[in-house]
């Protein structure tokens, strides 16, 4: 998890902040505690002088050979050392009573003094998070001791009554004979439970401090400046176990399930009307001795998500949170009451080093999501409380987690953390992410929480029966409950009384200015960062399609080439098979080809011989050339001359068409004329007949029909040409005349006749 945080420059210790505000602020208190090596861990080398202990508030880390953090530095990025600085510093020796004498015990006596106190663990898998907390049966951790200290205070002035019990985040509710009988049943039923597993000194409850048992020495110095005020005031102490588990809040106190396939139902993370978080339906018990309260912490712990990872047999997968309410009770009255909530957190580790596949993933990336929250938080605040201009929006509400710390850091508690590290170089990467967490965390102020004013009592249908202590003369059940406070329809104010209802509009409206003022700012960030994130994406998105579409083009390019040459090859196979084959088919021995040769040098000769015994058609040097060359084409000139005589029958055919054709042309122009003349006698006699005037145009009429009449003399010269008997010449020599100059060459059936003498 990288909880991208910008440290001080490295080889210089994180200094101790400033703190502005004086008395009542001060540095988030954040502890280091080292664990020792287990047998297995020297066993295996993991003792490679990564953590080194300088003092009781400085710590160096040395980057072992094949770490990350090693391989970058030889890089040039980063280096091998870094220093960092604690509240304190706890060795691997330190025993669980010195880590509590030396940690809890200042916020034990805030919240005995009525003030809200956190404390988590921090850390990564297999560090001691658990062992830190809740410890072993030997060696118990900070939560049995700081329950034993809390009935230590108690003392003898222990409330027996069941009946006034926490509500909501800060609130207290005054229960009915049937609520508190109900109470009494369920916390029998969960002791019950756990009576055949729990150890016999510890479950009998006899003792106020069961847990003092030889092994624990419990030093209740601190409790003695605050002593319970004898005779006047009552204790009562009312316990909450709960766990985050993947994002959903789980009651550890629930009664078991009928079946175990039935699912524990999740519980919501509501506000109150003052904006603080609460887990709503939570199982509050109520507990008055160290027996109860070890019962309790059996029942909750067996209940706990737990899975043997690779790096812990027995690792916790989800936050658990184990908070205590304790109540001052005056008479009937509850004048005040603090709260104590101890975390222990998930272990941050890395998805790869725990070999975390399935559900161990999904549970990994919510942890971490949530620690990434809680790192987030803290940096924001750390960070708008250095720069005083600043006030970034710190996301609290991001988180199951962060929604429940949120009060503790920002108004009325006091928040403290204890980091929790292996010297192992197998984890040193991820070691160094959780002191860098540390080192930001160390910059929070917290101020000094107040004392908590008196809760607000509510009766038990829910409605305010007690505000600040004092005792209203309204009937109880004219004041709303929180649900119909929200709703605004079915709130009836005019019940409330005037001084009452003016401070609460009063405080109603500066609320909803600041809830206000909140939002739009929150709404601004979230605007912000949804803008960036949706631009970054679309950038992406944009930059991945341009790469595919490159992609592809080179992948069909590639295709297209390779099918390209696919059928070059396959167009060259097959011409190469085509000419063998071909080849094959064609192939005569040489001999026979010379002979072949030497036949048709004997056709050639013979051909030659026909030529020129053939009279007329020597002639003819076109034709004799076509017969030479043809002739040498083929081996059989018989048949060569009897296509050759078909197809001059065939050119005789069309001349004689076209002979036939011209006489049909010579008849029409022969009638035509004949009609000319005949008009021509008429209109000459008719010419004679008309008047002098007219003589000039019928004159161009005679122009011409003595036109036509020319033509008509040409034609028939022509005809007369075509008719005269003409010289015999050659056969080619003729057609070329008639083809070339049909008007003056021979006649038609000349050229016919001619033919005819060729063919015989
Ligand atoms: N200070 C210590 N002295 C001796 N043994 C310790 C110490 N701290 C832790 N151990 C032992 O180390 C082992 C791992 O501790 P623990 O289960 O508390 O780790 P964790 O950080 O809670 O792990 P996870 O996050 O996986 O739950 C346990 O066997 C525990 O008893």
């Amino acid at each position: 998890m990288d909880l991208t945080i910008s440290l001080p420059p490295v080889g210089t210790s994180v200094q101790q902040p400033d703190v502005p505000g004086g008395a009542d602020q001060q540095a988030m208190g954040v502890y280091l505690r080292v664990r020792p090596f287990s047998r297995q861990e020297l066993c295996d080398d993991q003792d490679q002088d990564c953590v080194v202990i300088e003092s009781s508030q400085t710590v160096t880390l040395n980057a072992p050979r094949g770490s990350a953090t090693m391989k970058s530095s030889e890089k040039g990025v980063g280096t091998t050392a870094h220093r960092f600085s604690f509240s304190q510093i706890f060795g691997p020796e330190t025993t669980q009573a010195e880590l509590y004498e030396n940690t809890v015990q200042s916020q034990m006596s805030d919240f005995l003094d009525g003030k809200n106190v956190l404390m988590f663990s921090y850390g990564v898998t297999n560090a001691g998070k658990t062992f830190t907390i809740q410890g072993t049966p030997e060696e118990p951790g900070i939560l049995p001791r700081v329950l034993d200290a809390t009935f230590h205070h108690i003392g003898g002035d222990q409330y027996e009554g069941m009946d006034l019990k926490p509500y909501l985040r800060n609130d207290a509710q005054c229960l009915n004979p049937e609520q508190v009988k109900q109470e009494r049943s369920a916390k029998a039923a969960i002791f019950a439970s756990v009576k055949e597993h729990c150890d016999p000194v510890q479950a009998s409850g006899g003792s106020e401090s069961s847990l003092s048992q030889p092994s624990v020495s419990c030093s209740h110095t601190v409790l003695g400046s605050h002593p319970a005020e004898a005779g006047s005031s009552q204790f009562a102490l009312w316990v909450a176990f709960f766990e985050i588990y993947n994002e959903c809040v789980y009651d550890l106190l629930q009664p078991a399930l009928c079946s175990k396939f039935m699912r524990r139902p999740a519980l919501r993370v509501r506000e109150d009307s003052t904006g603080n978080a609460y887990v709503k339906g939570l199982r509050w018990v109520n507990i008055q001795n160290m027996g109860e309260a070890c019962k309790l912490l059996q029942f909750g712990n067996k209940k706990r998500s737990a899975a043997a990872t690779k790096m812990n047999q027995s690792s916790s997968r989800s936050h658990s949170i184990f908070t205590m309410k304790l109540l001052k009770i005056e008479g009937s009255a509850v004048r005040r009451m603090s709260e104590f909530s101890l975390c222990d957190l998930a272990g941050s580790e890395r998805c790869n080093k725990t070999n975390t596949i399935g559900e161990r993933l999904k549970e990994a990336g919510n942890i971490n999501n949530s620690l990434l929250i809680l790192g987030k938080c803290i940096t924001a605040l750390r960070n708008n409380q250095t720069d005083g201009t600043k006030s970034s929006y710190i996301p609290f509400r991001e988180s199951k987690l962060t929604k429940l710390f949120q009060a503790f850091f920002c108004d009325s508690g006091r928040a403290s953390m204890i980091v929790n590290i292996n010297q192992c170089a197998s984890t040193y990467d991820e070691t160094l992410h959780v002191m860098k967490f540390s080192a930001v965390a160390r910059q929070v102020i917290t101020h000094k929480p107040l004392e908590s004013l008196a809760p607000c009592l509510v009766g038990c249908d829910g409605k305010t029966l007690v505000r600040n202590g004092m005792i209203d003369n309204q009937p109880l059940d004219t004041y709303l409950l929180e649900e119909e406070l929200l709703d605004e329809d079915e709130a009836d104010f005019s019940l409330l009384p005037q001084n009452e209802l003016v401070n609460m509009l009063e405080s109603l409206r500066t609320k909803l200015l600041a809830e206000r003022r909140r939002n739009l700012e929150q709404e601004i960030e979230i605007r912000k960062e949804m803008g960036d994130a949706m631009l970054q994406q679309l950038m992406e998105s944009e930059e991945l399609r341009r790469r595919e579409v490159e992609e592809l083009k080179e992948g069909y390019q590639e295709k297209l080439e390779n099918t390209f040459e696919m059928y070059k090859e396959a167009i060259k196979a097959h011409a190469y098979q085509s000419a063998m084959n071909s080849l094959e088919d064609n192939y005569v021995h040489v001999d026979e080809f010379i002979a072949e040769q030497e036949k048709v040098e004997v056709l050639r000769h013979k051909v030659s011989e026909l030529e020129t015994s053939t009279r007329g058609v020597s002639a003819v040097p076109t034709v004799d050339r076509l017969c030479q060359t043809e002739a040498s084409q083929t081996a059989d000139p018989c048949n060569w001359l009897h296509n050759k005589k078909r197809a001059i029958a065939r050119a005789c055919e069309d001349m004689q068409e076209l002979i036939l054709s011209l006489e049909r042309r010579l008849t029409e122009l022969s009638d035509n004329l004949q009609k000319v003349r005949d008009g021509f006698l008429e209109k000459s006699a008719a010419l004679r007949r008309m008047p002098d005037d007219q003589a000039k145009s019928v004159a161009d009429i005679v122009g011409d029909s003595v036109e036509e009449d020319t033509e008509s003399t040409s034609l028939k010269a022509q005809h007369a040409k075509f008719s005269q008997p003409k010289t015999k010449q050659g056969l080619f020599a003729s057609i070329r005349d008639a083809v070339t100059s049909p008007r003056k060459g021979t006649s038609g059936r000349a050229l016919r006749r001619a033919v005819q003498t060729a063919q015989t």
